[in-house]
């Protein structure tokens, strides 16, 4: 298994990173299989399998009960497992508690935190639990932000290079950036010694992250623009609809599928 040092080592030599998201036991299975980099638990988990409206409904039990799940279909790969919203913010006795439940039972290699909650990257470094950090688009506040472009005026910009440097002297091992100008990206990327993970952030960065299902193309909700489609799984629902009609006219099962009564000295599969 890759660990940290490994993927400092790989932003050094120019190599890139790739990570995609799992969160069940098959489809971690397919990504290690795939030879992806790393894996993140997401909590895109709300939206993309569990059918919430956002990210904000998934909670700390969710994202255990996924990332358990996930480590035992992919346990060569490193996982990141994200802290859903509400486990971060209220107290940091609370986010602590948080932190270290999330790390402790999932046995994922890093957590990951949105927004500039350096304190709390701060503590957990100071205890042991590598952090991811999240800037620009953060979807657990879309309540405030939507899901808009971020860091696209001079001043956002400069605020943004300042939290990411910020999230870096907090001693997170990683930084992913959501939705923000390519050329932003490229330059805090640069600035950095952490890897740089974008997602819609452009070619520079130092890696890719994208959505499990949106990768394979699983149902037809609108993808944002960052999206591209390698796979086609929407063809489920036609295989689904053949096994329907097959049972409705009495096709399957047939012979091929279908056991017989034991004849002694006879051999029958
Ligand atoms: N399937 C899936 N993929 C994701 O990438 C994803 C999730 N779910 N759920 C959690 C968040 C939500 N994300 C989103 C959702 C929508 C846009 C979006 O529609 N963005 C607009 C930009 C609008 C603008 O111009 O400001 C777009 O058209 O891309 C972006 C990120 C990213 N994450
Ligand atoms: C989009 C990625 C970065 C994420 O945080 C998620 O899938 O939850
Ligand atoms: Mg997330």
């Amino acid at each position: 298994m890759k660990n940290i040092k490994d993927l400092m080592e790989m932003k050094h030599d120019g190599i890139k990173l790739s990570m995609v998201t799992a969160y069940d036991y098959p489809s971690a299975k397919q990504v290690e299989a795939a030879g992806i980099d790393t894996i993140l638990v997401g909590d895109s988990l709300g939206m993309t399998v569990l059918g919430y409206e956002s990210t904000v409904s998934v909670t700390l039990e969710d994202m255990i009960h996924h990332a358990r799940a996930v480590r035992r279909g992919a346990p060569e790969t490193f996982v990141v497992v994200d802290m859903p919203f509400g486990s971060v913010g209220a107290s940091m006795q609370d986010d602590m508690k948080n932190a270290i439940k999330l790390y402790r039972t999932t046995h994922a290699q890093a957590i990951k935190i949105e927004g500039q909650h350096f304190e709390l990257i701060r503590k957990c470094q100071q205890i042991g639990i590598p952090v991811v950090s999240h800037l620009g688009l953060t979807p657990q506040s879309v309540g405030i932000m939507g899901y808009s472009v971020q860091a696209q005026s001079e001043e956002t910009a400069r605020q943004l290079m300042n939290d990411a440097k910020r999230a870096e002297a907090a001693g997170a091992v990683m930084l992913v950036l959501e939705a923000i100008p390519s050329d932003l990206a490229a330059l805090i990327s640069q600035t950095l010694t952490i890897p740089v993970i974008g997602i819609g952030a452009g070619i520079d960065t130092d890696g890719q992250v994208l959505v499990y299902h949106d990768v394979l193309q699983y149902g037809t909700e609108r993808k944002p623009k960052f999206v591209k489609i390698y796979g086609d799984f929407s063809t489920g629902v036609q295989s689904l609809k053949q096994f329907h009609e097959e049972v409705r006219n009495g096709q399957f099962p047939d012979e091929t599928y279908t056991y017989q009564i034991k004849v002694l000295g006879e051999h029958n599969d």
